[in-house]
């Protein structure tokens, strides 16, 4: 397994608002990560945890600092080059984000369907062999309303892995599941990402979770004040 980092971040400033509005987000922040962990990034709200996620998701423009994303510097980098980048890059939000209209399986193909030139009919057996992994074989058909909150974020789950991204962003993934929920979608993002060596950067409030990670960066206003590895490599 090679040891390159997929992101790399140095120096990393960002403001929002301007002139006497304008406020520091986020001050110097370092951070790598390489192949195959399962980062958790915390910290209270306000600390700046979503706006390292949209940085390195390539979902708004790095201002000042160096972030690199599977060798590519996202400083200076053009919309086209973000887009493309963006989309090797597996997504997982608070709200599941599943289209109403769309059956389970409508909605993970079109997490492969970003791919251009790929097949219809390989689009539509990954989408149905990632449902199979998070355990929704018999969902396949049914829409997200009929579908209950694990299981619409299980979807989620199975839509941002189904491309084989080499980086899972995940921004409060749980914030709106029962505790035996949160704990499912979880582990199998865990389970699944281990397997496929897919790196992990989880933001969340969710102590449930800090046990399943390898390592738990904490923010508080906008500095990284804790890097703390829970688990050998
Ligand atoms: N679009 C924006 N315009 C202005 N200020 C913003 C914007 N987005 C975030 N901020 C500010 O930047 C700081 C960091 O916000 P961010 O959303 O990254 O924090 P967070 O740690 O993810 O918070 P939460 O846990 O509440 O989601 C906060 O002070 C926030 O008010």
């Amino acid at each position: 397994m090679d040891s390159d980092p997929i992101v790399e971040v140095r120096g990393l400033n960002h403001w929002f608002g301007t002139g006497e509005a304008r406020k520091l987000a986020l001050s110097n922040i370092n951070m790598t990560l390489t192949r195959g962990g399962f980062t958790v990034l915390m910290g209270p709200s306000g600390s700046g945890k979503t706006t390292v996620l949209t940085l390195v998701g390539c979902l708004r423009a790095v201002q000042e600092g160096s972030v690199r994303l599977m060798g590519h510097e996202l400083n200076g980098a053009s919309a086209k080059e973000l887009t493309a980048l963006r989309q090797r890059l597996g997504f997982i939000f608070q709200a599941h984000n599943l289209h109403e209209s769309l059956t389970a399986l409508q909605n993970v193909i079109m997490g492969v369907q970003v791919r251009p030139g790929l097949p219809d009919d390989l689009a539509r057996h990954a989408a149905a062999r990632a449902l199979g992994l998070v355990g929704l074989s018999d969902r396949l058909d049914y829409l997200p309303a009929k579908l209950s909150g694990g299981q619409k974020q299980r979807v989620a789950v199975a839509r941002a892995l189904v491309g084989n991204p080499a980086l899972v962003l995940a921004d409060e993934p749980t914030a709106a599941l029962d505790k035996d929920s949160a704990s499912d979608v979880v582990d199998l993002l865990k389970r699944l990402g281990a397997r496929r060596g897919t790196t992990t950067l989880l933001v969340t409030h969710d102590n449930r979770i800090l046990d399943r990670a390898d390592r738990i960066l904490t923010l508080e206003d906008g500095r990284l004040v804790s890097v703390k590895e829970t688990a050998a490599e």
